[in-house]
């Protein structure tokens, strides 16, 4: 089967007088690591939202695996296939790393009242202990989340994200904040996964240094439309990136 993992299309979402996002469609096939820039409030965050049912879209259409999910609601999103990781961090600090894990897998599968219930198992230990190990977070299994450094919690993030099992993860600035020395860990461990699982990854960035070596595409999004895509040699070299982002 050749449908894209994830199709969007011609996604508008007004708020009042600003046109977040302006019928915007493209599609992302299996494997792609697809990075999406632009400057403030050109209205990424917002995609991200109508991509995950978090908001509401005013026009088009999101599917994912060929399947129409417009109206969806999130949890059920999970249950697809999809995770993400959000522009701030969703760790509880006053639980241990592990415990943050499992708690995200078994949100994953459905359990809505997870999070009144706190960490049971329900299967999840041994998926999680390989999801520390895979994001070289075993020393810290059984640190409290909130006394890690930033970048640590950035992991622990994105291992959360992990545990759908996903065939797409939607990462909202994963380097945001985060040192070189981390920085260089996350990619490595996202391109490892990409690679040994097959699964496509859309990346909101404004590390450009990291967005540009991370992904296999890129779109460029300003004023809430699409005004360029391509490699990323190609936007780098694109004048119109350049004027509108990356010159600045
Ligand atoms: N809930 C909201 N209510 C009103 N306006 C909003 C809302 N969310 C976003 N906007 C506006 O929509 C536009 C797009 O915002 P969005 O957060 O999607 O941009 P962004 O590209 O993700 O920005 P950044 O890179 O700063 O995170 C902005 O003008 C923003 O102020």
């Amino acid at each position: 089967m050749n449908s894209p993992v994830l199709s969007v299309r011609n996604i508008s979402k007004r708020f009042g007088g600003i046109q977040a996002v302006d019928n915007v469609s493209f599609d992302v096939k299996k494997g792609e690591i697809l990075g999406l820039i632009g400057p403030n409030g050109s209205g990424k965050s917002t995609l991200f939202n109508c991509i995950l049912g978090q908001l509401q879209p005013d026009d088009g259409e999101v599917s994912i695996n060929g399947r129409n999910v417009s109206g969806i609601r999130a949890s059920d999103l999970n249950k697809l296939g999809v995770g993400r990781t959000f522009q701030q961090l969703s760790v509880f600090p006053k639980m241990s790393v592990i415990d943050n894990i499992i708690l995200a897998g078994q949100e994953h599968k459905g359990t809505m009242l997870s999070r009144l219930f706190g960490p049971g198992d329900a299967g999840l230990t041994a998926e999680a202990e390989q999801m520390i190990e895979f994001f070289r977070l075993s020393h810290l299994r059984d640190e409290l989340a909130g006394s890690l450094s930033y970048g640590q919690q950035k992991l622990v993030d994105a291992a959360m994200a992990f545990m759908a099992g996903p065939n797409l993860v939607l990462l909202d600035e994963p380097a945001g904040g985060v040192n070189l020395t981390m920085l260089a860990n996350l990619k490595e461990r996202l391109v490892t996964y990409n690679a040994e699982h097959g699964t496509t990854f859309v990346v909101i960035e404004h590390n450009m240094e990291f967005v540009m070596s991370l992904c296999t595409r890129i779109i460029v999004l300003a004023e809430g439309r699409i005004i360029a895509e391509g490699r990323p040699e190609e936007i780098q070299s694109n004048q119109m990136v350049i004027d509108a982002y990356l010159g600045g």
